[in-house]
């Protein structure tokens, strides 16, 4: 383990023709960090998420993840080798597969070297998916899935299925995630739940987390550093109190 940040970018940028979607960001993500980007809507925040996990070519700027220069890789390589993963405003799960069924195929997806090494006939095939079932039952109950492991993931309710997605995203032994809005849409009973498994995967996993979030009372809880964004440019940074007591921030985002 060395002092680098997990996630250092300079100078990021991002236009679409006359609009700065993302305008010269700088923003860095330390090891075993849970770090938030907040800010209004349309200040830039999922294209930031875009152009660092590679589903758009920033205008300029670098990208290091874990100190290699990841600018300009794809979201699979970036996902695959460089092992940060993100998720999206909409959830996707396979409906008709129960959770522990949702869990394997994302191991097998993501399992290094690939796929194919979960497939085939013999004990080493079978060793391979017997760890992938192991770990994926130890996400259900770190999920709170436990006692809905067997029914189908599509008659779950949004925020299960928020779930399932979140702890899929751990099956490959992630060091990074990017989060974009993981409370979006989530019964208020389920939210605890989720920050729980985020919390668990920060401290059991040593994961690092990167999270755009409007609801501000799960930022400050999950947080000890926040970035705001407005308008495409860094507006703000600091602790969740810092942030909530900026002025600029108050007017920009949080309502005077
Ligand atoms: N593909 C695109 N083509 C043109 N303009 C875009 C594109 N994607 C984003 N924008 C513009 O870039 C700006 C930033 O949008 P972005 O979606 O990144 O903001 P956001 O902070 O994630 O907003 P929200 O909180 O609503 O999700 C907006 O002005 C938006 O209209």
């Amino acid at each position: 383990m060395n002092g680098l940040p997990i996630l250092d970018i300079s100078g990021l940028c991002k236009s679409y023709g006359a609009v700065r979607a993302v305008d010269w960001v700088d923003l860095h993500v330390d090891r075993g960090e849970i770090c938030g980007l907040i800010g209004p809507n349309g200040s830039g925040k999922s294209t930031f998420f875009d152009c660092v996990t590679g589903l758009a070519r920033p205008s300029a700027g670098a990208v290091k993840l874990d100190g290699q220069d990841i600018t300009g890789w794809s979201l699979n390589d970036i996902a695959r080798e460089g092992r940060m993963l993100r998720s999206f405003q909409k959830t996707v799960v396979f409906s008709a597969l129960d959770i522990e069924e949702n869990l394997v195929i994302a191991g097998q997806m993501f399992t290094f070297p690939g796929i194919w090494s979960t497939f085939g006939i013999g004990a080493a095939a079978r060793n391979r998916v017997a760890a992938l079932r192991e770990r994926a039952r130890e996400l259900i109950r770190i999920a709170g899935l436990w006692d809905v492991r067997f029914q189908p993931a599509g008659k779950l309710s949004g925020g299960q299925q928020k779930l399932i997605q979140f702890a899929s995203m751990l099956m490959p032994e992630p060091k990074l995630i990017l989060l974009d809005e993981p409370m979006a849409g989530i019964n208020p009973k389920l939210i605890e739940r989720v920050v729980e498994s985020i919390r668990l995967a920060n401290t059991s996993f040593g994961v690092s987390f990167l999270i755009i979030e409007h609801n501000i009372d799960v930022v400050t809880s999950l947080c000890k550093r926040v970035v705001v964004l407005d308008q495409g440019r860094k507006l703000a940074e600091g602790t969740p109190d810092e942030i909530v007591r900026n002025q600029a921030v108050r007017e920009a985002y949080l309502g005077g």
